[in-house]
């Protein structure tokens, strides 16, 4: 559980377009980092290349290395489909299968990866992946209702709850919170800090209070000119990052005068 994420020389492409440019970057585990920088610049592209997502377009590809632990998830002997068991992803918008129960939707990833699943097993896996969470006590007596029967907020949390069932390493989180009203909004900041304790957490957000009120590190990204692909600008401390950049474009951007 929660692992340590390097990125080597990582350059993304969509086709012929070179979409991300030659990041480098460690994520410690139990840890958030956010990632932000105006829009196009590559935040989601990244974020979709640390689960292999990215490759799912057609034409897309990465070249460089992603290490999980110190193994690389884009060597030729490694299985895609094991990667994102390993590094589950929650969306911008929530996407509970909607004709699906409650309990199916948590198990839904959980009855992919294991044929064989008891009565027992599943229950336990449902109550505490709600538990972890932290929808549990809203939704316990309602467990075979469908999961489009909730608020926006709480399916946010079924979804989390869904990608934490199957006990992944590490968490991406594209933008979580940007379909969500200010309190669920600050329900899932709240559910953040607590997975942090278990898994490692990278979320992108345009969002600047959000980013320093639940990241530990912090990275800008930024696109020089509109057509080329987009840079890692800086990384370091949400503290740093916030308060005394390195880079005169990470200021301007934090401080609001671009983007
Ligand atoms: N499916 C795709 N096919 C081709 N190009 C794409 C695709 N998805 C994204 N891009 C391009 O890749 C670049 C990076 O896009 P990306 O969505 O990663 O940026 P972002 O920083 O996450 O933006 P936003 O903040 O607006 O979500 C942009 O130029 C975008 O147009």
């Amino acid at each position: 559980m929660s692992k340590r994420i390097e990125i080597k020389d990582l350059n993304i492409y969509y086709g012929k377009f070179h979409a991300v440019k030659d990041v480098n970057m460690v994520i410690e585990p139990r840890s958030v980092t956010a990632f932000i920088g105006s829009s196009g610049c590559g935040k989601s592209t990244v974020l979709r290349s640390l689960n292999r997502m990215h490759e799912v377009i057609p034409g897309a590809y990465c070249e460089g290395s992603v290490l999980l632990d110190g193994v690389d998830l884009y060597d030729q002997a490694v299985d895609p489909v094991r990667v994102r068991r390993h590094v589950g992803m929650v969306f911008q918008r929530p996407n509970p299968f909607p004709t699906m129960s409650i309990k199916e939707n948590v198990l839904a990833g959980v009855r992919l990866n294991k044929a064989r699943l008891t009565r027992a097993e599943g229950d336990e896996i449902v109550e505490k992946s709600l538990k972890g969470a932290n929808l549990w006590n809203e939704v316990k007596d309602r467990l075979d209702r469908p999961g489009s029967g909730l608020s926006g907020g709480q399916q946010q949390r079924l979804c989390i709850a869904r990608a934490i069932a199957v006990a992944p390493d590490v968490l991406l989180m594209d933008e979580p919170c940007s379909a969500l009203d200010p309190i669920s909004t600050l329900a899932i900041e709240d559910l953040i800090k607590e997975l942090k304790e278990t898994y490692t957490v990278v979320i992108v957000t345009h969002n600047m209070q959000q980013a320093a009120r639940v990241s530990d590190q912090t990275a800008f990204f930024n696109l020089k000119e509109h057509g080329k692909p987009g840079e890692l600008i800086e990384i370091g401390s949400t503290e740093k990052i916030f308060h005394n950049p390195d880079q005169k474009a990470t200021e301007d951007y934090i401080t609001g005068r671009f983007g």
